[in-house]
């Protein structure tokens, strides 16, 4: 049974349009879709098409996008899916006109730099007292606004909400998996961005197939035991948000931080590697590894990472040190 009424989307992203579509396409209801551009707004009213970050996907005749926050005044549910960096600040802007009662399913892949916060931390402290959900897992936008089939995650630590939001998101081909392990599921989402970046820069120097399996298989280690010393449940990461997320980053192309990593690997500047695309693996690492160090928490492929996007390692020191670590028994 679907119990969620109106929806909001903020922002007007890849992501925030592939999931306000689905939002539309899961239930006849309202979703508002937010952008902060009010120009970008109006054109994807008129063309119905979001020209700049889905191009070629019609827009769900149910999706209203627009710049007044004062729409977004009537939406029980809010996914927030502007990038980790921003959530605070559009968080800030924008509570004063959401329904104090509206639950906030987060969908942001990251850690705030500067406080090293987890996403559900920084909704916390912007909005006290507010349902906070976190929404996660492989799909990539362009898979889930053609329709083709995609399974996320969607925790709360309000167990019966968690089941009632990924009821009200789910369609034939999105499917909403629930679950009460919110801290899991953001840390499988913010970290595996980072590990798909080694595993991009390993394929760019060219290192092989088998240093790519061995990469991802590492990097899930080190996964579990952040996870383990952040108080998240190891089962969650051995599903859709960390596992899954992390094969499907780690292996395509289309990952926009496996890209970043390869284009490292292939001797590009940071700058140039970035290409103006959002990589959250590049801005989260450096709060991943302190996250990391805080717990006492080994994690040599985050910490090579964080070092490449610090411009402090350059890429041959980072696997000379990998490959020249003690070998030990696996865990
Ligand atoms: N694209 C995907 O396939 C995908 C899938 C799952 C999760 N995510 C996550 O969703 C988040 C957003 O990614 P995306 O792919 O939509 O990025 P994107 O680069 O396609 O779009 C980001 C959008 O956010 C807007 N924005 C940036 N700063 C803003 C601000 N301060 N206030 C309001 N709007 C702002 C931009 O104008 C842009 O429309 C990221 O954390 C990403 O990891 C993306
Ligand atoms: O393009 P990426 O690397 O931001 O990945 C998009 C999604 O997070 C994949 O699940």
């Amino acid at each position: 049974m679907n119990t969620i009424g109106p929806v909001a989307v903020l922002g007007g992203g890849a992501w925030g349009t592939a999931l306000a579509n689905a939002a539309a396409a899961s239930a006849p209801r309202r979703v508002t879709l937010w952008m902060r551009d009010a120009g970008a707004a109006a054109a994807m009213a008129g063309t119905r098409e979001n020209a700049r970050h889905l191009p070629g996907v019609p827009l769900h005749p149910g999706v209203l996008p627009t710049a007044d926050p004062t729409t977004l005044a009537e939406a029980e549910a809010v996914l927030v899916v502007t990038p980790a960096q921003t959530l605070r600040g559009v968080l800030t802007a924008l509570r004063p006109h959401l329904a104090p009662g509206a639950a906030l399913i987060l969908c942001a892949k990251g850690i705030e730099r500067g406080t090293d916060a987890f996403m559900t931390d920084v909704a916390a402290q912007v909005a006290p007292g507010a349902s906070i959900a976190v929404l996660s897992g492989p799909s990539f936008a362009a898979d889930v606004a053609r329709g083709l089939p995609t399974a996320v995650t969607l925790a709360s630590r309000d167990g019966p909400l968690a089941a009632a939001l990924a009821a009200a998101l789910s369609g034939p081909t999105f499917r909403v998996y629930h679950g009460n392990d919110p801290r899991g599921v953001e840390i499988g989402g913010a970290a595996k961005n980072v590990l798909a970046i080694a595993c991009g820069a390993a394929i760019g120097r060219g290192l092989g197939e088998s240093a790519r399996a061995a990469l991802v298989a590492r990097s899930f280690a080190e996964l579990m035991r952040f996870a383990r010393a952040w108080e998240a449940r190891p089962e969650t990461l051995m599903g859709l948000s960390g596992l899954g997320d992390l094969v499907l980053s780690a292996a395509s192309a289309q990952s926009r931080n496996f890209a970043f990593g390869e284009r490292l690997g292939r001797g590009a500047s940071l700058e140039e590697a970035a290409g103006g695309k959002l990589a959250e693996g590049a801005l989260t690492a450096s709060g991943l590894v302190a996250l990391a160090r805080r717990r006492e928490v080994e994690m040599p492929v985050a910490e090579a990472v964080a070092g490449l996007v610090a411009g402090t390692l350059q890429l041959d020191d980072a696997i000379g040190g990998l490959l020249s670590r003690p070998l030990r028994a696996e865990e």
